[in-house]
């Protein structure tokens, strides 16, 4: 159970400098639309949970509120910024990159923000990775883009060489905008810092289209990649439908969370199946996903199954393991396996079947954010930057219960987010789908 303790933010010092956005807080108090720096947004969110935890209300746990301070730790005009993003692309990370440099720049006065290229691998020297001056001027418009201006990589680099890095650069502040690899990276140079008695502070933006960091309720990209994803469903359903016995097999990324899969399938609520990492199943049986399939074709004419790329990695253990430069393992391609094993199971079944197999892959990641996530990014961003200003460390924004907070590091890396059998997403899908409970 989380508790208080997991919850509490670290600070540098004590916040002792005006902060040039004191005046937008003048003497505002915790309204529903609004969260005080000396308030909690609470942990817990229903009757029964709050009753589980007994005490008193002020032993509830809570989360630190983001937002502006009165007072901050960093002198404006002195601080030197660093911003790198690492890991898998995600929509959004333009916007955040902008959404920092802006606020930075144009609220606080900050002078010199630094862009370091292709994730860590940017303050290693080997790689000779050269160190952009971001400004206004030159992140104009780049939330147009998917991608990043930064680049990013992946690939585990020495702290020690990190942050001499930053010392050498007499940088005060570094944003890391990344998934849970880079935000335990992220946690390695705090403690570095910490070990070395700077006063530098870790703030991290957390990004994964595959929703998988905890604690921060959605990732920034991940609507406009489900969306992407649902044109494919489509794409699918449609070809499915126009030919006799049509099988539509979508197969979307989503490593160990199938929330790409669920809300991509929600979205236009065609999907007959989703297969997902977190609901092992059968293939093989007279209730095996490949029966199931074969008699709802034969009775509706066409369906159409949607797939997350860590769902039954467990009949492609016999394919070597590999794994990539950061560590991740490299998934078997179940989407490939179930073409097979779908058109397989007809044939021998004597029952014809049209495959149409789209995996977007990629294309899901690569693309601007769309509006809703360009929204969620600036103000993830806004928040970041005066999480930072007011001296706050080795943490994480995100949101919770609809208000943004601080998460710190170690409570984000603590598990995976993942799509619970039991909880109401995946109830909806059932209901959505009609697909059953278990298969086998
Ligand atoms: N346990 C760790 N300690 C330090 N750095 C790590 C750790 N795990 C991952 N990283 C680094 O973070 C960066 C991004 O990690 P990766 O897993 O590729 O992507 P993501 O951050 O999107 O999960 C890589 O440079 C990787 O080496
Ligand atoms: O091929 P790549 O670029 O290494 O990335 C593939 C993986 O990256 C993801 O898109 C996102 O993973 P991370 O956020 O951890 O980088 C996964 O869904 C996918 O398995
Ligand atoms: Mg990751």
């Amino acid at each position: 159970m989380v508790e208080q303790s997991d919850l509490e933010i670290q600070a540098l010092g004590e916040c002792r400098i005006e902060s040039p956005l004191a005046e937008f807080l003048e003497q505002r108090d915790t309204t529903e639309h609004y969260v005080d720096e000396n308030d909690r947004v609470l942990f817990d969110d229903t009757a029964n949970l709050i009753a589980a935890r007994g005490g008193s209300l002020s032993d509830l746990p809570g989360f630190e509120p983001s937002g502006p301070r009165r007072k901050i730790f960093f002198q404006p005009s002195k601080t030197r910024v660093g911003i790198v993003t690492c890991g898998g692309l995600c929509p959004g990370l333009n916007d955040v990159i902008r959404g920092i440099v802006l606020e930075l720049t144009n609220h606080y006065g900050v002078k010199r923000i630094f862009g370091f290229r292709n994730g860590y691998q940017g303050f290693i020297s080997k790689y000779g990775r050269e160190v952009t001056e971001l400004s206004p001027q030159s992140v104009r418009g780049i939330n147009e883009y998917g991608g990043t201006i930064l680049g990013t990589s992946r690939g585990e680099q020495d702290p020690y060489e990190i942050v001499d890095c930053i010392e050498h650069l007499s940088i005060n502040v570094l944003f890391v905008i990344g998934g849970d690899g880079s935000m335990r990276g992220a946690l390695r140079l705090a403690e570095v810092v910490a070990e070395r008695g700077l006063k530098i502070a870790v703030v991290g933006v957390p990004k994964t289209i595959d929703n998988d960091i905890p604690y921060i309720d959605q990732s920034f990209g991940f609507q406009t990649a489900f969306a992407k994803a649902t044109e494919s469903i489509r794409g699918a359903n449609v070809e499915a439908r126009a030919v006799p016995n049509g099988v539509g097999l979508v197969h979307v990324m989503g490593r160990h969370s199938g929330f790409i899969a669920c809300y991509a399938a929600l979205a236009n609520n065609d999907a007959d199946y989703v297969l997902i990492p977190e609901v092992p199943f059968e293939l093989d049986g007279d209730n095996g996903f490949l029966a199931h399939l074969r008699r709802r074709v034969e009775q509706r004419g066409h369906a159409v199954v949607v797939a997350a790329e860590g769902a039954g990695q467990e009949f492609l253990q016999h394919e070597a393991t590999s794994h990539d430069a950061s560590g991740n393992r490299r998934l078997r391609d179940i989407g490939q396996f179930l073409r097979g094993r779908i058109n397989a199971h007809f044939d021998d079944a004597g029952v014809e079947v049209n495959m149409k197999y789209i995996d977007p892959s990629y294309a899901i990641r690569s693309v601007p954010a769309n509006p809703y996530d360009s929204v969620y990014c600036i103000r993830l961003a806004h928040a970041a930057v005066h999480a930072a200003m007011a001296g706050r460390t080795a943490m994480v924004v995100g949101r919770w219960q609809g208000r943004f907070v601080h998460v710190p590091i170690a409570l984000a890396i603590s598990k995976t987010n993942r799509v619970d059998p039991k909880g109401d997403l995946w109830m909806s899908v059932l209901e959505a789908t009609g697909q059953p409970r278990r298969f086998g």
